[in-house]
């Protein structure tokens, strides 16, 4: 086992997806994948494999923020030897024309956490996903009708913030989409391992509307965004 993770070498898919909330994995595992065991329990961070139209795949939980998922990429890509990681999260809407239950397929992330600026120094290093994964999961988007947005995504370290409405602002001017709080740690540690990463993210709520969702739903009822990231993990 790896210091958060409670699997024998072997026990963890090549392809895996990556919700923040454990109890997604659960949902993921239990109405998606078949034949499922449960790899982890360290801390109620779930994880399961199982297989998806044939495919052996995982899905851990990540907790919130960079640096949860940064403990977990890292230890699935180091320990266990992890290619593909699809993050399959919940993110507020900054665009008026971006809707509560849209999904986003995050090209790119702009963040305010420091992580990239203590690895590089003063240089802005730019977080992004990896092609080939980006266009299978759009390609597949496409295929099942649905209208996905692609584009940058805020990665904020503070869920609840100061004058946020201005900076949220000023983002959505840059053409931001929306704001998460984990993608620009799972597309840096990706690329420095040279694995292929993306965040597909279903929008739970509108910060300038204040329209959202109910916590019942953010945990089961994002299956357009589920369905997107397995068909892309297995193509
Ligand atoms: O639904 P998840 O995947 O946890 O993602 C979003 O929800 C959490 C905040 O409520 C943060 O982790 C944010 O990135
Ligand atoms: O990080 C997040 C996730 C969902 N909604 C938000 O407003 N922020």
């Amino acid at each position: 086992m790896s210091t958060h993770i409670g699997a024998k070498k072997g026990d963890i898919a090549d392809k895996i997806l990556l919700p923040g909330d454990p109890l997604r994995a659960k949902y993921i595992a239990e109405n998606f994948l078949e034949d499922v065991t449960c790899y982890n329990e360290v801390r109620g961070m779930y994880g399961y494999t199982g297989t998806y139209k044939g495919e052996r795949i995982s899905v851990q939980g990540t907790g919130m923020g960079v640096p949860s998922i940064s403990i977990y990429v890292n230890e699935l890509i180091q320990e266990y030897d992890v290619q593909k990681l699809i993050r399959v999260g919940t993110c507020g809407a900054i665009q008026k024309d971006v809707k509560v239950r849209d999904v986003i397929l995050a090209q790119s992330s702009t963040s305010d956490s420091q992580m990239n600026r203590m690895v590089f120094g003063g240089i802005d290093f730019a977080p992004t996903a990896n092609f080939d994964l980006l266009k299978d999961a759009y390609d597949t988007g496409v295929e099942k009708g649905l209208k996905l947005r692609v584009g940058n995504v805020f990665t904020s370290d503070s869920f609840y913030r100061d004058n946020g409405l201005e900076l949220f602002e000023k983002l959505a001017n840059y053409q931001v989409l929306a704001v998460e709080m984990e993608a620009t740690a799972l597309y840096t540690i990706a690329a420095k391992y040279n694995r292929q990463a993306l965040a597909v993210l279903t929008v739970s709520d509108h910060i300038l509307t204040g329209e959202e969702t109910s916590a019942e739903e953010r945990q089961t009822t994002f299956n357009d965004m589920i369905e997107v990231a397995l068909d892309a993990a297995i193509k």
